[in-house]
């Protein structure tokens, strides 16, 4: 059992690329065992939030905690594992197999000129039993549809073993049909292996319906809570912070209007 406190804590960050403050006083929590969506229009800051929390950036002001310890003391970062934006998007000529783009996941354990062992080839397999593609073993990665190509990209992140996962737009690329097993697989990740999820997604639709905590930002934050307060949030609210008309669908389910493939 984890005695971490908070797998992330934001304590009034700010950050600037050039001029202009694109993210701001943003304070916020993620404790064990959440699933949170991060939402919030194009351009709202939302990728700058992720680099922010990877150390990729860091803050024009405020301060990030990463499992209960400042930024730049944490160590452990095969705990936390990332799929980015379009990680699904290798055509069909790259010359690399299922198992090695998942092996890679390894490299900053093992280290780019250490050869893989017998074990880290278990673990692979055992990532791509988690994501139902162990059949794939030995397919190349650009052969796989969109959606397949992305739960690889998930077992190479799950491979160390991390106790927390951030997600950029996973579902980019992966066709209607296949989305609602995607959510089933992430469910399986945060409620059976008890991995804490992030997910950013422009779908404020669904994932009210599978995250359990929402923050909806545009540079700061407007909404911080449970998803099922979330879905509260008024027709007026949600186009009022997008600046455009924003479709609710039944059950005040909203979604974007127009599509941003
Ligand atoms: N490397 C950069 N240099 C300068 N400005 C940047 C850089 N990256 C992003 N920005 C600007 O920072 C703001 C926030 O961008 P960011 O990509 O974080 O938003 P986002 O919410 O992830 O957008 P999207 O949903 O479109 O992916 C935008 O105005 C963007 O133009």
């Amino acid at each position: 059992m984890s005695t971490t406190k908070n797998i992330l804590e934001m304590n009034q960050v700010s950050f600037k690329y050039d001029k202009e403050i694109v993210v701001k006083d943003i304070t916020m929590t993620i404790k064990p065992g959440q699933f949170l969506g991060l939402v919030g229009p194009n351009g709202s800051g939302k990728s700058t939030l992720i680099k922010l929390m990877l150390g990729l950036l860091k803050p024009t002001r405020g301060e990030i905690r990463l499992f209960d310890k400042p930024i730049k003391h944490f160590r452990q970062w095969e705990n936390i594992g990332f799929v980015s934006q379009k990680a699904n998007s290798f055509n069909s000529g790259f010359p690399a197999t299922v198992l090695e783009v998942v092996k890679m996941g390894l490299v900053s354990k093992t280290g780019m000129f250490r050869f893989f062992t017998k074990k880290d080839k278990e673990k692979a397999i055992e990532a791509l039993k988690t994501v139902e593609m162990e059949k794939f073993l030995h397919h190349p990665i650009g052969e796989l549809s969109g959606g397949q190509q992305q739960r690889v990209f998930i077992a190479r992140a799950l491979v160390s073993e991390p106790s927390f996962l951030i997600l950029d737009e996973p579902t980019v690329g992966v066709d209607a049909k296949h989305v609602s097993d995607f959510y089933q697989l992430l469910r399986k990740l945060n409620k059976d292996k008890g991995i804490t999820l992030l997910m950013v997604t422009h779908d404020i639709g669904t994932i009210t319906e599978h995250a359990s905590h929402v923050v909806c930002m545009n540079k700061t934050i407007h909404f911080h809570g449970h998803s099922d307060e979330y879905k509260e949030f008024s027709d007026e609210d949600l186009n009022q912070l997008y600046g455009h008309p924003v479709q609710q669908l039944s059950h005040n389910h909203a979604h974007e209007e127009g599509d941003r493939s």
